[in-house]
C-alpha cells in the first residue's frame, strides 16, 4: 500500500528558478494495484517515483508504505518494501561477473552486514529455480557473464534480482525506453508476469501509451504536478488506445 497525503515537492524554492514539480497530491495505491503513470516531459512522474522510493523529500506533506509513515525515512530504510528498476539495462548489474555473482551481490546489497544469503549451493538452486519460472532457459548458464546477455534479457533478470529479497511495492521508471520494440515486448511481459507471482504492488512509468493501455489495472496521467486523471480498473475496460492517444493532443 502507498499512500500520499497532500505531497507537494518543489525545487529551488524561493528563488526565481522555482518549480512546483508535484502539488499537493493525495492518492492511496492499494496492494496489488499495478498502475501505470503517464505524462508530458517534466509532468513529475519521476519526482513521484522518486518521493515513493526516498530519494526526495517532500516539501509538504505526508507518506506512508504498507501502513507506516515514511515521510522522515532514508531511502536505504525503505529499501526493505521497494524494488526499483531504471530506464538503463546496463545500470544495476556488473558486465564482467556471473549472472550468479550478479544475483549475489543484489542479494546482500539490501541485507545488513552481519546476514549471509545461504550456501553456495542453496543459494545456486533458488536462483535457478526462480528463474526456471521466467523460461528464457538460463537457470543452467549461470556462470555466464552478464554482459554476455541482450539489453533485454539483462533488464529481465534485473527484475527478477530486485524483487527477489521480499519486496512489496515495485517501481518501474521507463524499465523499456532504452530497448528494441521485441525486447521492450519481453520485458513488460515478464515485468507482468513477476509482478503477478509475487503479489507485488507496481507503479510503472512510461511514455509507451500502448503499454499503458495493455498493462495494469489504473492509469494516472500527469500534468503539470498535479494527476490530471485517475483511470480506474472499471473505466479502464471502457477505453480505447486512442482515448489515451487523445489525452496528448
Ligand atoms: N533535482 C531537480 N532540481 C530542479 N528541478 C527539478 C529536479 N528534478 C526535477 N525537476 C523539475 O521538476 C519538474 C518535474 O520533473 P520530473 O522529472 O518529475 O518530470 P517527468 O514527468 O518525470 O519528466 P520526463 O518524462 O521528462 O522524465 C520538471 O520541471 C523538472 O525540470
Amino acid at each position: 500500500m502507498i499512500k500520499l497525503n497532500n505531497v507537494s515537492k518543489s525545487f529551488n524554492k524561493g528563488k526565481a528558478n522555482e518549480v512546483n514539480a508535484l502539488r499537493s497530491t493525495t492518492i492511496e495505491i492499494k496492494h496489488g494495484d499495478n498502475v501505470v503513470v503517464v505524462g508530458a516531459n517534466g509532468s513529475g512522474k519521476s519526482t513521484f517515483l522518486n518521493l515513493i522510493a526516498g530519494n526526495l523529500n517532500p516539501t509538504h506533506g505526508t507518506i506512508l508504505l504498507q501502513d507506516v509513515d515514511v515521510t522522515q525515512l532514508a531511502e536505504y530504510n525503505r529499501s526493505k518494501w521497494i524494488a526499483r528498476v531504471f530506464q538503463n539495462p546496463l545500470s544495476g548489474t556488473a558486465p564482467d561477473l556471473s549472472i550468479l555473482t550478479n544475483f549475489r551481490l543484489a542479494a546482500l546489497r539490501t541485507k545488513p552486514k552481519n546476514l549471509t544469503i545461504g550456501t553456495d549451493k542453496a543459494f545456486k538452486e533458488l536462483v535457478q529455480q526462480k528463474l526456471s519460472t521466467l523460461k528464457m532457459g538460463l537457470e543452467n548458464k549461470l556462470d555466464q557473464p552478464m554482459g554476455s546477455l541482450s539489453g533485454g534479457q539483462r533488464q529481465a533478470l534485473t527484475l527478477l534480482m530486485s524483487v527477489m529479497d521480499d519486496a512489496k511495492i515495485l517501481l518501474l521508471d521507463e524499465p523499456t525506453a532504452a530497448l528494441d520494440p521485441r525486447s521492450a515486448n519481453f520485458v513488460m511481459q515478464t515485468a507482468d508476469k513477476i509482478i503477478q507471482d509475487y503479489n507485488l504492488t507496481a507503479v510503472l512509468v512510461t511514455h509507451n501509451l500502448k503499454d499503458a493501455y495493455t498493462y495494469g489495472n489504473r492509469i494516472l496521467q500527469f500534468s503539470e504536478g498535479v494527476i490530471l486523471r485517475d483511470i480506474s480498473s472499471e473505466e479502464k475496460k471502457q477505453l480505447e488506445l486512442t482515448d489515451l492517444f487523445a489525452w496528448f493532443e
